[in-house]
């Protein structure tokens, strides 16, 4: 069985979607298949506007609405001009009406719990699988909508569910050998065992067809979207980006951690566990072979194999002289950061223990910089801390290759090349996997910065 996840981009409108009914029927063709589908591109970001909204008390979570409305009762009508499609509209329509009392409902209490977030950001995928199912079948292909919440069982951490992979891997195989036909499964989406809805974090129906590949012994796991595969560079940042052809697990994932959002970072996790091939295909281009990812490090004679980044970081930079004889001051640095459910992204410590800088989100700085001034109020009332800086607006850039390891030179490389082009380094972390060296810049530096280094390893 091949499992075939489609992403936001691959479902934007009706074209795109057409699109997908081409590959999915010559799929079928070949042999069994499973799909998976997150929403219309945009959708969970408009769902989640419009809770912003909602719980500020400001009406244009309404305008949101009917916008969501228009969109998927027009995309419906493309898709299937002349079939009936009065039941799905009514199904569509009933969503709609679901999500709008829940919207009214969090505009009255001015409250947004992290669970009613997830209910809400769970109507994207509910409302494009109905209405694609629905097209696959007008196609002629025995397409049924699985809603995946039946599937897939996670934790209460709302917004970015652990999954409870034995019995969610049990679920799945029962659910889907009872399903006659395609199964069209919303992706993104799960629940805890009282039947709450969870998601399983942005970017997560890639996560959802890996658990569905592990449970079904899948020959191969396919991720659909909008480029010809996992690039050299973000293609949007760095024109000469090329397709890099074969990939292993653990590249991938560093290359997913550091911002590579054309692949979710526990998706290779199921692969690993039961060597599932992963690739990365074009919608938009087919035929183009793509991308693969096996547990196996591919040949190659690049030194590197990847440049990604994440925007919107900051950093947190502590630093004192009495900081030396401080026992324990980066686990209670961490121990402050775990407190305040902040994820650090990066830290490095100067050699001389003098100093810790600390990269998060730039969303979790503020929340950080409160647990952080609480937990060591005590060194810096007595000056044994000295400097406590916040820096927002930050990007980390991260090369990442296999080939990395035991390969000198690298850092000199790359930071001989960013100092030559006058961008300042901020900070600077190895991974100790030494497939990974990270640094921090300005925002505004990061195009150049990622064509920089682009260019330094991967010369015309
Ligand atoms: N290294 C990379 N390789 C390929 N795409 C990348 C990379 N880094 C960032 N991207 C961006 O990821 C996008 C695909 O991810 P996403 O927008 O989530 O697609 P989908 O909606 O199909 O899930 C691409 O359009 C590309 O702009
Ligand atoms: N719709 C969800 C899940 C997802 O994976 O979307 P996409 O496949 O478009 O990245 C999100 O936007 O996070």
């Amino acid at each position: 069985m091949r499992i075939m996840k489609f992403g936001g981009s691959s479902v934007a409108d009706a074209g795109r979607i057409k699109a997908v009914g081409n590959i999915v029927q010559q799929a079928v063709q070949e042999g069994p298949v499973a799909l998976v589908f997150s929403a219309m591109k945009g959708v969970t970001n408009s769902l989640l506007e419009a809770a912003d909204l909602a719980q500020a008390g400001q009406s244009g979570f309404w305008e949101i609405l009917q916008d969501l409305r228009t969109r998927h009762e027009e995309t419906l009508g493309e898709l299937i001009p002349d079939g009936d499609t009065t039941g799905t509209a009514q199904g569509v329509a009933q969503l709609l009406e679901e999500l709008s009392e829940l919207l009214h409902g969090v505009s009255l209490v001015r409250e947004c719990s992290p669970r009613t977030r997830d209910l809400v950001a769970s109507f994207g995928e509910r409302l494009s699988c109905p209405i694609i199912a629905a097209y696959l079948v007008s196609l002629g292909s025995p397409a049924q909508w699985v809603d995946a919440r039946e599937m897939i069982l996670t934790d209460e951490n709302h917004g970015n569910a652990l999954v409870k992979t034995s019995r969610t891997y049990q679920a799945i195989a029962t659910h889907l050998h009872a399903v006659e036909g395609i199964p069209v499964i919303t992706g993104f989406i799960a629940a805890t065992s009282q039947g709450v809805t969870t998601t399983l974090g942005r970017n997560g129906s890639d996560y959802t067809a890996a658990l569905v590949g592990a449970a079904m012994a899948a020959s191969a796991v396919e991720i659909w979207t909008d480029v010809d595969g996992v690039m050299s560079a973000d293609p949007r940042y760095v024109d000469r980006a090329f397709v890099i052809p074969d990939l292993s697990l653990q590249e991938a994932m560093e290359l997913s951690y550091f911002g590579a959002e054309v692949i979710h970072p526990y998706t290779m996790i199921p692969s690993v566990e039961r060597h599932i091939p992963l690739w990365i295909k074009n919608t938009l281009r087919p035929s183009a072979r793509g991308t693969r990812i096996t547990q196996e490090s591919p040949e190659t004679d690049h030194t590197i194999t990847g440049i990604a980044s994440i925007e919107n970081v900051a950093l947190i930079n502590v630093q004192g002289g009495g900081m030396l004889g401080i026992p324990g001051i980066a686990s209670r640095v961490f121990g402050a950061l775990a407190r305040a459910d902040v994820n650090v992204i990066m830290i490095s410590q100067a050699s001389s223990e003098h100093s810790i800088c600390i990269c998060v989100r730039e969303s979790e700085l503020h929340r950080a910089c409160e647990f952080l001034r609480q937990e060591l109020r005590t060194e810096l009332e007595s000056r044994r801390i000295e400097q406590f800086e916040e820096q927002p607006s930050l990007e980390i850039i991260a090369v990442i290759g296999a080939m990395m390891r035991g390969h000198p030179g690298i850092a000199g490389k790359l930071f001989s090349a960013l100092g030559d082009s006058g961008l300042n380094v901020l900070a600077i972390a190895q991974g100790s996997s030494e497939m990974n060296i990270s640094f921090v810049i300005n925002r505004e530096d990061r195009k150049a910065a990622l064509n920089v280094v682009h260019d330094a390893f991967f010369p015309a």
